[in-house]
């Protein structure tokens, strides 16, 4: 859905993205994770057509974005500032949209509005900050966008609210196939939400992982041994990281499940036990892997 190719961006000489190349698929949710300054937003400009590149090209649909402005009727934005007129309320910023954009849906704008608790009547300059992003989301979706952009969409909305959001997102994605980017500093943000996710770096993104395909790679175990044995006796398994606490072991290790579990039983535990892993754990052990310090990346 969403082709970019060795996109490149520079401020004032400065290089802020560095031949940037992703596909996005139709219907995915793909989680673009970066420490302030990385990039995210400056991707989303230029994703949106806000933003010219200074080498490279976004396709959308198989179209170039440069040279069809139309493209852009498909993309809705929820930039990290959202624009409102000053003494318009929700209502009236629908009406605007209703002309401005064809696809938009008045209905649609009262349904999704329902499920807030917002005043449409009220002007939205006497709206808090959140709720002037719990406003933005609504109108946004109420365009029926083929592409969702939110840049930090989430941060500032309470726990309630922020999976409100989420839910509402995964129906449009389930139902009209919609594709969404959402940028964030904090990857447990985007638990149990995205697809695929992206880690942009020193002008790349250095990683790029479909979360199916990682997390049935990667396993976290607790094991137990009487007596207990070192880990290195767990020999053939793949073992990224260990820890021993009191009489258990926690192992996190690649492989297929089935295998690593079959591998253990061979030196007879008295428990073995497959727990949750967390998202961050994972990039924590996949950016170790590439070299980078997790630490400094990840929050
Ligand atoms: N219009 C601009 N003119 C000059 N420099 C800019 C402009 N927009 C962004 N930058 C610079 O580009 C870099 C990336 O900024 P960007 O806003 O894309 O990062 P970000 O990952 O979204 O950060 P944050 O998480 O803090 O929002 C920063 O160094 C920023 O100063």
């Amino acid at each position: 859905m969403i082709a970019i190719e060795n996109l490149t961006k520079t401020f004032d000489g400065n290089i802020i993205l560095d031949h940037i190349t992703s596909n996005i698929k139709k219907g995915s949710i793909y989680g673009l994770i970066g420490t302030n300054g990385a990039g995210k937003s400056t991707l989303l400009n230029l994703i949106s057509g806000i933003y010219f590149p200074d080498g490279g090209k976004v396709f959308i649909a198989d179209e170039d974005l440069s040279e069809n402005v139309a493209l852009k009727d498909k993309i809705s934005y929820i930039s990290d500032e959202p624009f409102f007129f000053n003494s318009y309320t929700m209502t009236d910023m629908a009406k605007y949209y209703e002309k401005a954009y064809p696809s938009f849906s008045m209905e649609k704008f009262i349904e999704i509005s329902s499920y807030f608790p917002l005043d449409v009547n009220k002007k939205l300059n006497t709206f808090s900050k959140g709720m002037k992003r719990q406003a933005a989301i609504v109108t946004a979706l109420s365009r029926n966008p083929e592409i969702l952009l939110c840049d930090e969409s989430f941060d500032g909305l309470d726990p309630v609210i922020r999976q409100l959001v989420k839910r509402i997102i995964i129906k449009e994605v389930t139902e009209r196939g919609m594709t969404v980017i959402v940028s964030s500093h904090n990857l447990g943000e985007l638990e149990n939400f995205c697809d695929v996710i992206g880690i942009l770096h020193e002008n790349k993104i250095i990683i790029e992982k479909n979360l199916d395909d990682i997390k049935e790679n990667i396993h976290k175990i607790q094991v137990a041994f009487k007596p207990m044995i070192d880990v290195s006796c767990l020999n053939g398994i793949d073992i990224v990281k260990s820890t021993v606490r009191k009489s258990i072991m926690e192992i996190v290790a690649r492989g297929r499940l089935d295998d690593v579990l079959r591998k253990i039983e061979e030196k007879n535990p008295i428990l073995i036990d497959v727990i949750d892993i967390s998202l961050e754990d994972i990039f924590i052990y996949e950016m170790e892997v590439t070299g980078y310090d997790a630490s400094k990346i990840l929050i």
